[in-house]
């Protein structure tokens, strides 16, 4: 009970599309009205690029900041919490200078660079991720070869870490948690990996130190104390990756309990109590802390695939498209939607991939199209499903997350059809990878446990329909079957 006011914790979350901020109250439920939002928006090149503009995050963040500090008033505010895309690489150079590019998880251009590293058939059970363009191993060797001319970077680190070096000032610091979306780190010794630095050339002290999430920066620099005087002794809890704070913030904590997010992208992932589970084919286990580690899968594609389709066809606004998406009979338009655009991350890792719309006649239209799009999703999503169920002891149950999901009901039951098991809905479903950064910050103040179940009610589930189920698999069925004939494709 307070008398006062209740503390607060803010919670920061770097997303692919924006820099988001809110409050939760010490239970890790939201409080309305103290929010600050910033755009910030990975820029694609043709060629694969799929950059972050560091200038723009700081300015993101900062502003952020500024908002939160300004709207929490005379609250007490017990920390900030921070979570981010993951990976993303910054190369620094002289003094700690961030280099461009900064790579995001969705640049595919070091696809040279796979297989360059020595032969190391341990290396995905250590480092819990594939061989892929997604990973530092990779991105920093195209980094190197892109930028030969130039002095070498001295150091590298991502996104969140960059940032809390310039409040706080060095040494730089990253958790275990987004340190196991690199592909650097050893998950079983929490340490960097040997043999993947030696590969790299690097030493540790190239890399940010290792701690866990919940020990704290304390005391910022003179000009961020004097630019937000309340947050000047606070604690600020070093950034998780966004995959591991939706499943804390969706609840989906506990056996069998799957995050299905659509957010800019898409992925379904379960939390496992142990640090270094096997990583099942195809598939990837990162870490939401030392002690628990995320298995699962994740496309590149999800809102972002929605929202360019809206845009290149000019389909007007999400609300007004609902009702026409709700309409059309499950796979009724024949079309089959490869989603591919960003290439393929889980669970076939081929940078190469691209999108591919077939099927299409005089008579298609573009709402069908989209329709196709998210159905195309949902049969990715499902492959990774399989993959991830075949670990679980229990029978799987979807708890959703991610703006774009939660913003239509027809992805909802589509996918509930399409994964053949229910999908949930919490009751308090928005803006899950803040509010879970903001519970595991509360949980290193002693003040809750960010695993604990709900005990609150599921608002909405939506049940498979058998009928739909089977037509969505013949649907599915013929995904494949285009996948792997544009495979035998030459180039
Ligand atoms: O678990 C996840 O969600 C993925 O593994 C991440 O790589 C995200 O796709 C990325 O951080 C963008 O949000």
């Amino acid at each position: 009970m307070y008398l006062r006011p209740e503390p607060l914790i803010l919670s920061v979350d770097i997303g692919s599309s924006s820099v988001k901020g809110f409050a939760f109250d010490p239970y890790g439920e939201a409080l309305g009205g103290i929010e600050g939002r910033a755009p910030c928006t990975l820029q694609y090149s043709p060629d694969g690029g799929a950059e972050v503009d560091l200038p723009c995050i700081v300015r993101a963040v900062d502003g952020v900041l500024d908002a939160l500090h300004a709207r929490s008033g005379g609250r007490e505010v017990l920390g900030v919490a921070m979570t981010s895309i993951a990976s993303s690489l910054v190369a620094l150079g002289e003094g700690g200078r961030p280099l461009a590019p900064v790579l995001s998880y969705a640049d595919t251009r070091s696809r040279t660079q796979l297989g360059a590293m020595p032969a190391d058939v341990a290396r995905v059970e250590r480092t819990g991720c594939p061989d892929y363009t997604a990973y530092w191993p990779a991105q920093i060797r195209w980094w190197r070869a892109r930028q030969a001319a130039s002095p070498p970077p001295t150091a590298w680190c991502s996104v969140a870490d960059a940032l809390q070096e310039r409040w706080f000032g060095g040494p730089l610091r990253t958790s275990y948690s987004l340190a196991s979306w690199t592909g650097c780190l050893n998950r079983q010794t929490l340490a960097w990996d040997g043999p993947v630095l030696d590969g790299l050339g690097l030493s540790p002290s190239q890399l940010p130190e290792l701690a866990e999430h919940s020990a704290p920066h304390v005391g910022l620099r003179p000009e961020y104390a004097r630019r937000w005087p309340k947050f000047a002794r606070i604690p600020f809890f070093p950034a998780v990756g966004d995959g591991a704070a939706a499943n804390v913030g969706s609840g989906a904590t506990g056996p069998g309990q799957i995050a299905l997010t659509v957010g800019s992208t898409s992925a379904m992932r379960t939390v496992v109590p142990l640090r270094a589970p096997a990583v099942p084919p195809g598939l990837w286990a990162y870490l939401v802390s030392g002690e628990r580690a995320l298995v699962g899968g994740a496309l590149t594609e999800g809102g972002n695939l929605h929202q360019w389709l809206r845009d290149s066809l000019q389909l007007g606004s999400w609300t007004d498209l609902e009702p026409r998406l709700a309409a059309l009979a499950p796979d009724g338009h024949g079309l089959t939607f490869i989603p591919s655009l960003g290439g393929a991350r889980s669970p076939d890792y081929n940078p190469d991939a691209t999108g591919t719309l077939h099927g299409l006649k005089f008579s298609t239209t573009p709402t069908e199209m989209l329709r196709a799009a998210m159905e195309g999703v949902a049969y990715r999503l499902a492959d990774i499903a399989v993959r991830l169920n075949s670990t679980l002891d229990t029978s799987p149950l979807y708890v959703a997350s991610g703006k774009a999901l939660l913003s239509s009901d027809v992805w909802l039951g589509l996918l509930a059809d399409v994964l053949g098991a229910p999908v949930v809905v919490t009751d308090f479903p928005d803006e899950a990878s803040a509010r879970g950064a903001a519970r595991l910050a509360l949980g290193a103040l002693d003040l809750l446990d960010p695993y604990a179940p709900s005990r609150r009610p599921r608002s909405t589930v939506y049940e498979p329909r058998p009928e739909a189920r089977e037509v969505y698999g013949a649907a599915r069925e013929r995904q494949q079957r285009l996948m792997t004939a544009l495979s035998a494709l030459p180039g």
